[in-house]
């Protein structure tokens, strides 16, 4: 009899996909590597009350670390697919008292709410929506996967290519589409808005903000919100060409955009093809605008050689009114995955993309400049990674330490059993201090990455860098996660404790620390009644959508897009509805 792995007939891959496409709905995701080994997808929702421990786990840690990941629910439509079209799960670790409990769901999306009636993934290629099944035309496409915020009292997941989706920091349940309440309407909203420490505003933005949020515009607005939730600024300017800006930095009195030379074509996407490309002969670019009373015309673009942005560190105005910058910038695309339009004849190979360099930059910029001056960096650190973290209480001012995933190839990795490092090489995590050069290293072992960290000040002190460092370990030999502890200021020492996972996450983007006592406060005022009441989900279509239905009438959109009815999904087996108007009930416990 013949083995059921033989029964694929000639014309169909065994793994369900036909040139690229997907052939059955048979429930196997592709065999390449975004969809192997550590990166396989674990689609996991638990509860695990009582985590194992080593070590001793600092009793003043009371509150609750939150971080989010791409994982895909369905089989993607196309094989190809990358890591970062991956539906948002989000994780929370609740400290309390030495001890830790665990629950992890997935964001319920428009998306995922469409997909889940169906069975099966709709959605087609990353920010493209020309590749999708017509049954989600008109849909809100965004996953919702690259970070998960507490403001005022709810969780936003957020992506750049869609508006954020709120959730309730305690279950973890989707409230809705988050508008702030009617006051933001961008197709687009940033992963990485800014909190400034001493107003309590969040400071944020859209890119490529025109439309429906997918054709290649030079749109940004930047947005900012003060702490009662009230949007006080809004202003629209343009950009030089559609690239990323994925992460910013906020000063007292400015913005800076970070715009890097990878584009994306509204051509390329009318044929199906990627969302971006990466221009190796673009400048990276900085726009620098005022945060109070912006105008289109107020927006000053300064470039520099062509570079890849990572993520911000800290960033302030020094005494003579000059803006310091510090973030990551790699010398070459990081995004293999969307290479330049026009190829290279030689494709870059895993041991070329290893071989990238990423080293933090200073940059010292004049708000006075005229527009288009070209820059150079101040300072760079002579280091080698990404993901770097600051004490959050010293945003926009003068700082000093700071944190970061670190690529250290010299030391032994065993890829007879771990493979290609999943994610990266970020097999230390390094402590930095400006004042001093300072390399306060740890390295994980050979099979072994870290993912993110956060830091955590202290509960009694407000010194800079006075506190934990809390990071995700990924075990690649033997698939399962722990969290490592460290004195922020001593990583060498190597970890206070570990938390360990009898499970695998998937290789996460970002997370952030919430105190106990924040999270009671805002459950208080977040009640049914109380100060502030319970968080509203959108009540509109935005505005494409509405526009969409003008033109094309309510047959003219897909029947899964959440605008001829609302997109519950209720009655499936371990799918829970959400109600959409929860409350945000506090209770101690996750
Ligand atoms: C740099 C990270 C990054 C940029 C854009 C994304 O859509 C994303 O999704 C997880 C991640
Ligand atoms: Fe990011």
């Amino acid at each position: 009899m013949a083995h059921i792995f033989s029964l694929a007939t000639p014309t169909v891959h065994s793994s369900g996909y036909n040139e690229g496409k997907r052939a059955d709905d048979q429930v196997k995701f592709p065999d390449t590597g975004f969809f192997h080994g550590f990166n396989k997808p674990s689609r996991l929702e638990a509860d695990i009350f009582e985590l194992e421990t080593t070590g001793e786990i600092p009793k003043d840690i009371n509150g609750t670390f939150y971080r989010i990941q791409p994982d895909h629910r369905f089989p993607p439509m196309f094989e190809e697919d990358i890591h970062f079209n991956g539906d948002g799960s989000v994780s929370a670790f609740r400290f309390e008292n030495g001890h830790v409990d665990f629950r992890q769901r997935f964001v319920h999306t428009d998306r995922y709410k469409a997909e889940t009636k169906a069975r099966k993934s709709l959605l087609g290629k990353y920010r493209n929506p020309y590749t999708d099944n017509e049954m989600v035309k008109g849909i809100i496409r965004t996953a919702s996967n690259t970070n998960i915020i507490f403001w005022r009292g709810v969780l936003l997941a957020t992506k750049e290519d869609g508006p954020p989706f709120a959730m309730n920091p305690v279950t973890l349940e989707t409230i809705g589409r988050y508008d702030f309440d009617g006051q933001v309407k961008s197709p687009t909203f940033t992963a990485h808005p800014k909190f400034d420490p001493d107003t309590g505003e969040m400071v944020c933005y859209g890119y490529q903000a025109g439309g429906d949020g997918h054709d290649a515009s030079c749109d940004i607005v930047v947005y900012t919100i003060d702490k009662d939730g009230k949007k006080i600024e809004e202003c629209w300017y343009k950009a030089p060409f559609c690239g990323m800006i994925h992460d910013c930095a906020i000063t007292k009195n400015y913005l800076i955009l970070p715009l890097t030379p990878i584009k994306a074509n509204a051509e390329r996407l009318k044929k199906g093809g990627n969302h971006f490309a990466w221009d190796p002969d673009e400048d990276q670019w900085y726009g620098i605008v005022p945060r109070r009373n912006g105008k289109p015309e107020d927006i000053v673009w300064l470039r520099a050689d062509n570079g890849f942005h990572g993520h911000v560190a800290g960033s302030y105005e020094d005494s003579d009114g000059q803006i310091v910058v510090d973030l990551t910038v790699a010398s070459d695309n990081v995004f293999f995955f969307f290479p330049p339009d026009t190829p290279s004849p030689t494709p870059s190979t895993l041991l070329q993309r290893n071989k990238l360099v990423s080293d933090t930059y200073r940059w010292t910029f004049d708000p006075k400049s005229p527009t288009h001056t070209r820059v150079q960096p101040t300072k760079l650190y002579g280091i080698n990674g990404e993901f770097s973290r600051v004490d959050d209480r010293f945003l926009t001012k003068k700082y000093n330490h700071f944190w970061q995933c670190n690529i250290d190839p010299s030391k032994p990795y065993d890829f007879q059993k771990c493979g290609p490092p999943a994610g990266g090489l970020f097999n230390v995590l390094g402590h930095f201090e400006w004042e001093t050069g300072k390399k306060d290293t740890y390295w994980s072992g050979p099979t072994c990455t870290f993912q993110e960290p956060v830091f955590i000040p202290k509960a009694d002190s407000t010194i800079e860098g006075e506190g934990y460092l809390m990071a995700l370990l990924n075990h690649l030999d033997v698939l399962r996660n722990d969290i490592l502890i460290f004195d922020a200021q001593n990583l060498a020492q190597g970890p206070l404790a570990a938390i360990h996972l009898p499970v695998k996450l998937r290789l996460g983007l970002h997370g952030n620390f919430v105190e106990q006592r924040e999270l009671e406060d805002w459950a208080e005022r977040r009640k049914e009644g109380g100060e502030v009441g319970p968080a509203r989900p959108a009540k509109e279509p935005l505005a494409w959508q509405k526009e969409l239905l003008e033109k094309d009438g309510v047959e003219g959109v897909g029947v899964y897009s959440g605008l001829r009815e609302p997109l519950e999904v209720n009655g499936t087996i371990g799918v829970n509805g959400t109600s959409g108007t929860n409350g945000v009930n506090g209770h101690s416990t996750v």
